[in-house]
């Protein structure tokens, strides 16, 4: 009899420790897999990231009537269009909560966007911009990695900071250019 008292005290002691510390009774494979997560990554750590979208471009035919239609229409703060020679674009501004949009126009003989105008009379979205960390080892790493850019290194871009082009056809039919933040 005393044999049976003292077994089930055991058996009511060890069922107490459990329920005040649930993680004891957790069956050795799930102990193994939160090991594994804690572990540290097998890859090597990226030396650059991705962070917010900048701006959604739109290559427009008409650059004061898609400027009024923002302002107008959809009562958006737009700025004055903004001539950049050295990327063969006008530009205005549309400044959203989170982000902004560019209207581009093209600027000189030899824009970037004309051949995508001739395609696309009524304009349409012409690229994404998205902020990065540490654009030179992107670039570099991009490189390595097959993805064609549009330039041989950085240029200075519409907001004053390094920007690099990637091809649209290595990038999913989106040409993505990349900002230093
Ligand atoms: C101020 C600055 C800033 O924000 O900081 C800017 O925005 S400057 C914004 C303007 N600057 C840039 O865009 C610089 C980078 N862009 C470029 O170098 C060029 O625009 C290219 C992307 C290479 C396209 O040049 P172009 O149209 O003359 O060449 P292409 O007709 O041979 O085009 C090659 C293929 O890419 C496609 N393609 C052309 N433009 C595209 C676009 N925006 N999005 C997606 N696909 C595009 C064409 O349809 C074609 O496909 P198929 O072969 O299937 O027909």
């Amino acid at each position: 009899m005393a044999r049976v008292l003292k077994a089930a005290t055991v058996v009511v002691a060890s069922a107490s420790v459990g329920a005040l510390f649930p993680r004891l009774q957790a069956p050795v494979p799930v102990v193994r897999a939160l090991s594994t997560l804690q572990s540290p990554p097998q890859v090597a750590r990226a030396v650059w990231s991705l962070g917010r979208l900048n701006h959604v471009a739109i290559a427009v035919p008409d650059l004061d009537k898609a400027r009024a239609f923002y302002r107008d229409v959809l009562g958006a703060q737009v700025s004055e269009a903004v001539p950049l020679p050295d990327h063969g674009v006008s530009v205005v501004f549309v400044n959203l909560r989170n982000t902004k949009m560019e209207l581009l126009h093209p600027l000189g003989s030899n824009s970037p966007i004309s051949g995508f105008l001739q395609k696309n009379k009524a304009g349409g979205m012409h690229h994404v911009c998205i902020e990065v960390d540490n654009i030179n080892a992107a670039v570099a790493d991009l490189k390595e990695k097959k993805i064609r850019s549009l330039s041989e290194g950085t240029q200075i871009g519409a907001h004053g900071k390094p920007v690099i082009f990637l091809h649209p056809k290595d990038c999913g039919g989106v040409l993505v250019e990349l900002e230093q933040a």
